[in-house]
């Protein structure tokens, strides 16, 4: 699913009503009757309701709201900003509305004012701004933002919560937003519902749809991906049943240390789960006993050191190699990550402690083999490119270095994001706290090396292997709750996961 920028969502409207037989107007109607329809199926009439309508089209929408609600019997008080004195046009049109229905308790603010008292029991449906949104929110709207914020009140936010711009806001000063309960988004949930940053502004969000042209929405291309179930579907093979395990390709994990050998474990689970047709390890010497009889599906390649990884040789050829799971960073192991980075050809996966052995040595990035993936958590991250203090600048260094060093960046948390180095960004939608348990990332990184061993191409690779990853994890807390999960509770889902996602 394309996930649109303001600009392309603003063309979508455009075209729509030039083309489509339908008025400014129309659209306002349509956007506040889904939001009408989603607030009376969670709130009785018996609730206060406060609306907060802006100078703009979100405004608009929420004077459309307010009347309906009216007409629907809510007990509803609505105050309009108009201190520039420059409504738009269905702003004025919606206000003409809602006064003709006569005896509304209504407030036009035109100046200076003293904010009404919101009680904390009260629902707040928030249209002061909307997509039209320039810049952070300053002066009286700032304090008002504030005010509403602290009234405890429950906030609806139309479209996006005021004050949180649709794309990029790490200019944002954090104090300047609604922190809304629920967010209903106008046909299209925006970039910025899916960095972690913006989670404590949005709440719940839903998105609403008002038939906004599907042909013009086709036609539009994107830059931001969201994958859901339905895209994983698409995506994933079918096996055939003449098919032999040669048919799904070879991977090599390089993992473990003394002490972590539990790491390549999880790794292997995560990739023998997820399919491959051949797994061999290369580990430590002291864990070869431990990983025989641990994970006697895949094949164990033993380093000449006892206790970690200190050349990594690869006997045979494989369509995936893997580095990184609990390999630590002894020099001798950052000095075998630097000579086998050096020597590739083909695309790695590297993680965790491979990203970590890079961060010691820099100049390895610049030998990575293009096309590459890098799945590094937000530590692995700035330990990697620096210090960030949002994911959204993560993000955002994340699409200069993908292109810079010509790989694919993933960035874990809840919406893994995975950066390609031609600026496309995707997002994967499943997953949830559950994940966030030690050698939860090794597992993932199995999967991904699986899913380049059948020969997924590295982006793809990466984003179904964050979806399978996060929808196994998904599956996992339904039986063991979000606290329990343990990582191999994750990997031993992978299976029921890709069956689910491909039903
Ligand atoms: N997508 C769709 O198809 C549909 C979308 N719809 C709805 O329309 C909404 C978008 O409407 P919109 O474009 O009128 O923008 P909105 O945010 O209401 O206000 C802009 C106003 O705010 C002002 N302003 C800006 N920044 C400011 C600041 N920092 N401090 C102070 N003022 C500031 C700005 O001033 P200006 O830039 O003109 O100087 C302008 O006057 C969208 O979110 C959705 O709810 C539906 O109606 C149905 C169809
Ligand atoms: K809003």
């Amino acid at each position: 699913m394309k996930i649109f920028t303001n600009d392309q969502i603003r063309s979508i409207e455009k075209y729509t009503i030039e083309n489509e037989g339908v008025t400014s107007d129309e659209l306002i109607e349509r956007a506040a009757a889904a939001i009408t329809c989603e607030i009376m199926s969670r709130w009785r009439q018996s609730k206060n309701v406060w609306v907060i309508a802006g100078q703009g089209n979100n405004g608009a929408d929420a004077l459309a709201v307010a009347r309906m609600l009216l007409e629907q019997g809510y007990n509803v008080q609505v105050l309009l900003f108009n201190v520039f004195g420059r409504l738009s046009e269905g702003c004025i049109h919606s206000r003409k509305r809602l006064l003709d229905l006569g005896d509304v308790n209504f407030t036009e603010v035109t100046g200076d004012f003293n904010p009404p008292f919101i009680s904390p029991d009260a629902l707040v449906i928030d249209g002061l701004f909307g997509s039209g949104l320039r810049e952070p929110l300053t002066g009286g709207f700032r304090s008002f933002v504030d005010y509403i914020n602290e009234s405890k009140a429950t906030i609806v936010s139309i479209d996006v919560p005021s004050g949180l711009m649709a794309e990029w806001n790490e200019d944002t000063l954090r104090r300047n937003v609604i922190h809304a309960h629920l967010t209903l988004a106008i046909q299209f949930p925006r970039v910025a519902f899916f960095i972690a940053d913006n989670a404590e502004f949005l709440g719940e969000w839903k998105v609403l749809d008002i038939e906004l042209s599907q042909q013009e929405t086709r036609n539009t291309q994107s830059r931001f991906f969201l994958l859901e179930k339905n895209d994983a579907k698409r995506v994933l093979r079918h096996r055939s049943r003449f098919s032999s395990k040669a048919d799904y390709g070879s991977a090599m994990i390089v993992a473990g240390s003394y002490g972590m050998l539990g790491a390549a474990q999880m790794c292997a689970r995560g990739a023998l789960r997820s399919g491959v047709g051949k797994l061999t390890l290369h580990i430590p010497r002291c864990g070869f006993t431990v990983m025989q009889s641990e994970v006697p599906e895949a094949m164990v390649q033993v380093d000449r050191n006892d206790g970690g990884i200190t050349e990594i040789n690869l006997r045979h050829k494989y369509d995936a190699v893997a580095l990184g799971p609990g390999m630590g960073t002894h020099d001798l192991t950052v000095r075998a990550v630097e000579t086998f980075v050096n020597h590739a050809e083909k695309p790695l996966l590297l993680d965790a402690d491979a990203l970590n052995c890079i961060a010691e040595r820099p100049t390895i990035l610049n030998t990575i083999p293009p096309m590459s993936v890098l799945t590094p958590h937000a530590g692995e991250f700035d330990r990697l490119f620096g210090e960030h203090n949002c994911m959204e600048a993560r993000i955002k260094t994340a699409v200069e270095k993908a292109a810079y060093y010509d790989i694919i960046i993933l960035l874990k948390g809840y919406y893994t994001t995975v950066v390609r180095p031609d600026g496309r960004i995707l997002f994967s939608c499943s997953g949830g706290p559950a994940l966030a348990t030690p050698g939860s990332g090794d597992v993932l990184t199995g999967v991904i090396a699986a899913l380049l061993a059948q020969g997924y191409s590295p982006d793809i690779a990466a984003t179904l292997g964050a979806f399978i990853h996060g929808y196994a994890g998904e599956l996992a807390a339904e039986t063991h709750g979000e606290y329990g999960v343990l990582a191999t509770d994750i990997a031993d889902r992978i299976g029921t996961a890709i069956r689910d996602i491909m039903c």
